[in-house]
């Protein structure tokens, strides 16, 4: 293997400066191939509250400028072990959902062709379903473990199918998850009803609620979601509302009695040495962000994720 090509060095050109590409890797195009791609989705036509996860991708790279190369906690040097590239951002029809959903798969399929994992930013929760399908287009059915404040197995909003309180109804729908490895992490907030949860359950889910990180701590939690996921093909979805709004307030849909931003860190980081086959970070809206928060922690948990990627030998 050549030596990947890694970020701009930070002692010669200081962080501040020049174009920000996730963690100021090189571009996809620079490298030709990576082993993991960051890709941004400036889509949020999906939205059921306030708008702005369109901004999430470039709020994002701007944040990850502090990242540095050594992730001590996980013993890795993520962009020295594998070619880490960001892959720009997937340009989708922002008056169309349907539209944007195949776009969203088509390109999500092309960049992973030929072996290279995702780390997708959002966008709004929706483009969640067109990188599941793509997703299991590779591995089959895949198990999830879904970070959220929410559900989102809701049928419709208005009559539309595709939004971001229901893509993970969808994918049940539509066979693309393993339904035997399921999980909602963080969940909180008041439902429509107490059928919300009785179905969710029906389709297969299991439920850590924010209050259970709190009750159980971190080490027992990451314990079971392990057992129920065991060495599947794993795809991790992480919608920033999963976090109290004091550590994200800078998003669509916040929901008090959350996740800290140590918690998610924390349980993401005890996931080490599964089968994690791609990940997305959504529902970062930057408008409503104060001094970066919201996007300083949704950058840090993509270095989190290309992370895991970069340690998962399969990858
Ligand atoms: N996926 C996110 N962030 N939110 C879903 C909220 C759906 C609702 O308005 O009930
Ligand atoms: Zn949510
Ligand atoms: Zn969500």
């Amino acid at each position: 293997m050549t030596k990947p090509r890694g970020p701009v060095d930070s002692s010669r050109v200081p962080r501040f400066a020049g174009p920000a590409t996730f963690a100021r890797l090189p571009r996809l195009d620079e490298v030709g191939r990576a082993d993991v791609a960051v890709v941004g989705v400036p889509f949020d036509a999906g939205v059921s509250y306030r708008p702005g996860a369109r901004f999430g991708p470039s709020a994002v790279r701007e944040a990850s400028r502090l990242l540095r190369p050594y992730h001590p906690a996980l013993d890795v040097s993520p962009f020295a072990v594998r070619q880490v590239a960001d892959a720009g951002d997937i340009a989708c029809n922002p008056f169309d959902i349907n539209e944007a959903v195949e776009t969203i798969e088509e390109a999500a399929s092309r960049l992973t062709a030929d072996g290279t994992r995702l780390v997708t930013i959002g966008g709004d929760h929706t483009v969640a379903l067109p990188l599941l399908r793509a997703a299991a287009r590779l591995h089959g059915p895949v198990a999830l473990l879904h970070f959220d404040a929410h559900l989102d197995t809701w049928d419709t909003y208005f009559g539309a199918e595709y939004t971001h309180g229901t893509p993970f109804r969808r994918a049940v729908e539509e066979g693309i998850l393993d339904t035997e490895a399921l999980a909602h992490v963080g969940t909180r907030g008041p439902l429509y009803a107490e059928k919300d949860l009785d179905d969710d359950k029906r389709m297969g889910f299991g439920v850590v609620t924010s209050a259970d990180v709190m009750r159980r701590g971190v080490d027992e939690v990451v314990d079971a979601l392990r057992q129920r996921i065991g060495d599947r093909p794993l795809y991790l979805s992480i919608d920033i509302d999963v976090l109290d709004p004091a550590h994200a307030p800078g998003t669509g849909t916040p929901e008090a009695g959350g996740l800290t931003s140590r918690e998610l860190l924390e349980i993401l980081r005890g996931l080490a040495g599964g089968n994690l086959v791609g990940a997305d970070v959504v529902e970062v809206a930057p408008a409503y962000d104060h001094a970066e928060i919201t996007s300083v922690a949704a950058s840090h948990v993509a270095y989190d994720l290309i992370s895991l990627l970069a340690l998962n030998e399969r990858s």
